[in-house]
This record gives structure tokens, sequence and C-alpha cells, in this order.
């Protein structure tokens, strides 16, 4: 399975980027690929999954009270990881072809939430601290409904919603790291998505 993003694509995700920092696309993702992720989530046990921390390194702690999914990080290694992973890879090249700047990779976890899980408003990367740049969230439920929840909610920098994206299959959304806080309602049914982050390098930051 080859597949590639238009450059007509990658010039709208680009000017969106620029203009309003972040852009909520139906159906970014070939459909034979969605559905090959969707099969691999299905087939994995709940038990496979770790249970999901906030923070970073030392920092790191499990809080249910804050997140309660539970995730599998993609690998290039495996099928289908590798075909979702080749297509961020050209969504980085693009983007860094068009505006300069400077992804240098992608780390990406599957993630269930099962009945009753959320994930209490938060944003992705602290300002100035850390190298985290551009979120992206790809959904994998095919039968959802109103009243499954379970939506993603953007807000801007003063707190207003601005976007309400239902976890419907294919449903993509990418925005700024640091500038969007989120959160994920509660699921009343079982809530499939990928979530991954474009970083630059350490050293380009100077860590
Ligand atoms: O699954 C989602 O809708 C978003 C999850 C999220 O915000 C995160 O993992 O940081
Ligand atoms: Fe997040």
């Amino acid at each position: 399975m080859v597949s590639q993003l238009s450059e007509a694509v990658l010039d709208v995700i680009a000017d969106a980027l620029v203009d309003k920092g972040y852009i909520f696309l139906p159906e970014l993702i070939p459909h034979p690929i969605s559905q090959v992720l969707l099969e691999k989530i299905q087939t994995t046990e709940i038990h496979e999954l770790k249970a999901a921390s906030i923070g970073r390194g030392a920092e790191q702690q499990l809080n249910p009270d804050i997140r309660r999914d539970r995730i599998q990080w993609l690998e290039e290694q495996s099928e289908p990881d590798s075909l979702y992973l080749d297509l961020m890879t050209q969504l980085k090249d693009g983007l860094n072809r068009r505006l300069f700047m400077g992804l240098f990779d992608y780390e990406s976890h599957y993630a269930v939430y099962q009945p009753g899980a959320f994930y209490k408003k938060h944003v992705d990367a602290l300002k100035g601290s850390q190298n985290r740049i551009l979120t992206t969230v790809f959904f994998l439920n095919p039968d959802w409904t109103p009243a499954d929840c379970g939506e993603l909610i953007i807000y801007d920098e003063a707190d207003n919603e601005i976007e309400r994206i239902t976890p419907k299959m294919g449903h993509f959304v990418i925005f700024l790291s640091e500038r969007f806080p989120h959160e994920v309602t509660k699921t009343q049914a079982q809530r499939n998505s990928i979530a991954g982050w474009f970083r630059v390098s350490n050293s380009m930051h100077g860590f």
C-alpha cells in the first residue's frame, strides 16, 4: 500500500496553520489504511496497552483524575504502523518545505478510552520548555453516535471553545501544541484514536 498526500492538501494544511494555527480534516488518511489501523486496535487486548501517564521525565506519573486512556506507541518496524508513519513523514516534509518549521521527528501512540474515560483540559507542550511543536489526532471509530460523547474540544488562548470534534472514523486534526488547550469529554463507548507529535530536534533548542 503506497499512499501519497497531495501537494494541494499540503498547501491547505500549511495555509491553515499560518492563518489560525489548527485545521480539522474530515478525511486525510486513505480509507484502506484507516481500515487496517482499526483492525489492529480492535484485535489488541486492553491489557496489552499501558495506562497513560502525565508529565515528562522524572515528573511522569499516573493520574486517573486527569487522564484515563490506555496507550501503545507506534513502531516503524511494524505494519500497519509504518503505513501511518509514512504519511506523517510526508506531512512533516511537506510542512518543512512550505513553512521552514524544522520538524525533525514524530512520536505517536494508539489510545483507547474505555467507557467512562476522559482526558481533562491540558496543553501538550509547555510554552518554550518542550520540543513538541505540532499535535495530530486521528480517530478510528466507525459507528460513533452523538450519544457516545467523547468529543475532542479545542480552546483558544482565551479559553473560548473553538472546535468540538466528533471522534468519528477518518476525522483528523492538527494544531500547534503550545497554543491550544484541549480535552476529551467522558466517553460512553470505547473510543480509539492515534495521538502524535511532531518535534524539533533537542539540540536545535539547546537542551
Ligand atoms: O484522543 C484525543 O482526542 C486527544 C488526546 C490528547 O489530547 C493527548 O493524548 O494528548
Ligand atoms: Fe493532548
